[in-house]
């Protein structure tokens, strides 16, 4: 890495300390995020590269011996540790702001340390990628937001089907091809469901596959259809991206590619709803308004007004109050699991009852609890939310227990009367570039406040 730029390293950035507002030794020991609520918004929004379409054709980049350059990637805590992980298996890497350049010619290593898989999901998804270069890769299981089991039983039985031999022994993945090529064969997949990352970590295998693999029941979300892309540019033969059917013609050698990575539209939806939350005109861009059609007809909805420009920017126009609507979550096109928090924020505050229904992860309703103690009417049935609008949110200190639900954490504080004090930003910290300053500038209450220095800290508790 070059720079000292904390921003530029993807590390949590450290705003003014003002010792004032730090009002206990425990608030002391880690980051927090202040916001005084019922500031309105105004202007518009950089929007950044996709976390999860970066992330995946960082592991991408793996396919390829050649010069890889990848343009417009977040600066994010995930994207730092996927560096690391690639580094530890013997990729050259440089960063200069968004812009990364990987070269993969000599991979040294086929184990990814548990110490950096652990901390994200994505870097699973290298097993498919390392198998093809190399034969022979040991993953550890991953870690990623705690929002369910996250099996990796899909990954696990395409490649079988690709004529791996995988066995999970200790935690680890290992997985190896035999004969004298060690090349996985071409096979014919259906997935019992359109997982993201297994349709990723297949679509990344059958590249460099012998003979075609056709993915049935594939995921079908544009980070999905962005990795196919990227290999498409270094040369790889995908058909079928963006549908329930890839069809890919495994191919000897890909090339050196220049790629620029797609706009979140995560943190784009995200932007949404503070506007609507706080009754704020916004503007976003750069974005493809089709990737947020699900959120966008939600979001008219619940009242507000959505105009697409140049199919790069999104302007939104809230409507006089918020009305309630039902969600449920599904696979894309589907309305996305990762906005099923930030949207409940909303509805926290709507003029009736609506249904938060999670389908996709079985333990994605934690921020429940935490907007409870805003003073949001929230009653849970199974995987069911249900959401009575109450007139407002109050101001109280909450975690962020999982990366979507700090997002949700923070647009419910933005409206709320009074202070509210966001902790454990570990989470927001892994998928959101500069939340804070990006509200800051856009007019928000918001502050975050870095851990005094170890010494400062030992004092401050001798008190
Ligand atoms: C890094 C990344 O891209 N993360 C995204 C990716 O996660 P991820 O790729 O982990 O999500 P999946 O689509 O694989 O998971 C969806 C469901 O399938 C299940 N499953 C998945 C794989 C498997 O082998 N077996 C199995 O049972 C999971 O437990 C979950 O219940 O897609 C999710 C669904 O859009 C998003 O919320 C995450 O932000
Ligand atoms: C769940 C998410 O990320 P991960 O899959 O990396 O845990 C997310 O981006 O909302």
């Amino acid at each position: 890495m070059h720079s000292q730029n904390p921003i530029l390293e993807g590390r949590p950035i450290t705003l003014t300390l003002n010792s004032s507002n730090v009002s206990t030794a425990s608030d002391a020991d880690q980051p927090i995020i202040k916001i005084a609520g019922r500031s309105s918004l105004k202007g518009q929004v950089a929007i950044s590269g996709a976390k999860n379409a970066a992330l995946v054709i960082m592991a991408g980049a793996l396919l390829c011996s050649e010069d890889c350059r990848l343009r417009n990637v977040p600066s994010l805590v995930d994207v730092g540790t996927m560096g690391q992980i690639l580094s530890a298996v013997g990729v050259d890497l440089k960063r200069d702001g968004s812009v990364i350049d990987i070269n993969a010619r000599e991979l040294t290593h086929s184990e990814a340390p548990y110490e950096l898989v652990s901390q994200l999901r994505a870097s699973f998804f290298i097993i498919g990628p390392l198998l093809a270069r190399l034969g022979i890769a040991k993953v550890p299981l991953p870690g990623g937001c705690a929002i369910g089991a996250r099996p990796v039983d899909l990954h696990v039985q395409g490649l079988r089907a690709m004529g791996a031999h995988v066995q999970i022994d200790h935690g680890i993945v290992e997985a190896y091809v035999t004969g004298s090529d060690r090349r996985l064969k071409g096979a014919k997949i259906y997935l019992d469901y359109p997982s993201v990352g297994a349709t990723e970590t297949l679509m990344m295998a059958a590249v460099l596959a012998d003979g075609e693999t056709i993915i049935d029941n594939a995921a079908q979300e544009p980070e999905v259809i962005d990795l196919a892309n990227f290999c498409r540019a270094m040369g790889a033969k995908i058909e079928g991206a963006g549908t329930k059917k890839l069809v890919i013609s495994g191919v000897s050698h890909l090339h050196s590619v220049d790629y620029s990575i797609i706009p979140d539209r995560i943190e784009a939806g995200t932007f949404l709803l503070a506007a609507a939350i706080t009754g704020s005109e916004l503007t976003l861009a750069p974005v493809i308004p089709d990737h947020l059609t699900a959120v966008i007809a939600k979001l008219r909805k619940t009242g507000s007004t959505i105009v697409a420009e140049d199919n790069q920017v999104i302007r939104i126009i809230p409507g006089q109050e918020i009305l309630p609507t039902d969600i449920e979550t599904l696979p894309y096109p589907g309305f996305p699991t990762d906005m099923q928090a930030p949207f409940m924020s909303l509805l926290t505050l709507s003029k009736g009852n609506s249904l938060i229904t999670e389908t996709v992860f079985e333990n994605r309703l934690h921020h429940v609890a935490e907007l409870i103690r805003m003073g949001a009417d929230i009653r849970m049935k199974g995987n069911t939310a249900i959401v009575s609008g109450v007139p407002i949110l109050s101001g109280a200190p909450v975690r962020a227990t999982d990366l979507r639900a700090g997002a949700a954490l923070v647009l419910a504080a933005l409206a709320a009367e009074g202070e509210t004090t966001i902790s454990d930003l570990q989470h927001l910290d892994r998928g959101y570039e500069r939340i804070d300053l990006k509200l800051k500038d856009l007019g928000a209450r918001i502050e975050r406040i870095e851990p005094l220095p170890e010494s400062e800290n030992s004092s401050a508790k001798d008190k």
